[in-house]
């Protein structure tokens, strides 16, 4: 078995999987992600985005190819070890908002920081802190319900940032929100990210989303395409192009 490059952070070679129904999602992926990057995994409907996210971030076991974190293999790790793996390094982000119905926005953006053992009292603290980040602070005691959808995505992805996770996994984080909220949540999120040295793996079919990004891997029907190099964008663009090709 060869290690895979030593500054890549992530690293996957000849990715398969194929749902237990038989549907097939990735047919040979293989990549590898530089710490503190942030690349998007772009591509159309069902090209398998959310299937790479999971099966980089240990939520689906490989079982076909490899998965590399930080020089140890994830590939042949138990579910036991990967669990802990996503709880102490990665962050996720859904398209829709998972909060735990019973807890308040402060509780629930401190939870994964209590679960890594951090006080109540500093776990508060920082989760207020990034709640108000994402302009959600004054609704830091409301529960979920009290929330409309776009407030509560913002506190998922207060509660994804809040750890400082190594990797964050973000499926497509804005989906929820309005366009106009999108960019500014967009920037909150690459803006910490780059300040905290997260590596971000974001999935997304938006050109104007996968451009924030420094890098994008193209995927369409499971396999990889292109990497396109998005040119930054300026306030006059405001958006730049991302085309898929064969
Ligand atoms: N839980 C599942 N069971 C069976 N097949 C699935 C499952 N999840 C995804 N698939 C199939 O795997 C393929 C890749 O899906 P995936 O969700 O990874 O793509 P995607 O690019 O993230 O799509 P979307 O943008 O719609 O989320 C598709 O053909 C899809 O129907």
């Amino acid at each position: 078995m060869e290690a895979p490059p030593d500054n890549d952070v992530l690293w996957a070679r000849s990715l398969h999987f194929t749902y237990d129904d038989g549907s097939p999602a990735l047919g040979g992926v293989s990549l590898g992600v530089r710490e503190g990057e942030i690349v998007a995994v772009s591509g159309p409907r069902g090209s398998g985005k959310t299937t790479l996210l999971r099966c980089l971030s240990g939520l689906l076991p490989v079982r076909r190819g490899e998965v590399w974190f930080n020089s140890t293999p994830v590939h042949t790790m138990g579910a036991l070890t990967r669990e802990r793996l996503r709880r102490d390094r990665f962050g996720w982000i859904d398209p829709a908002p998972l909060l735990v119905p019973e807890l308040n926005a402060w509780e629930n953006t401190a939870l994964p920081l209590m679960l890594r053992g951090t006080s109540r009292r500093r776990a508060k603290n920082a989760a207020l802190e990034w709640l108000e980040r994402l302009d959600v602070g004054e609704l830091s005691r409301r529960h979920p319900r009290e929330l409309r959808q776009a407030e509560r995505q913002r506190v998922a992805i207060a509660r994804a940032l809040a750890p400082a996770p190594t990797v964050l996994f973000a499926d497509e984080p804005t989906a929820p929100l309005h366009r106009a909220d999108r960019a500014q949540v967009l920037r909150t999120l690459t803006t910490a990210a780059r300040t905290h040295g997260i590596t971000v793996v974001l999935a997304t079919h938006d050109a104007e989303t996968a451009a924030l990004a420094d890098r994008t891997v193209a995927l369409l029907d499971g396999r990889r395409v292109t990497t396109v190099h998005l040119p930054p964008v300026t306030e006059s663009e405001g958006r730049a192009a991302c085309s898929l090709s064969v």
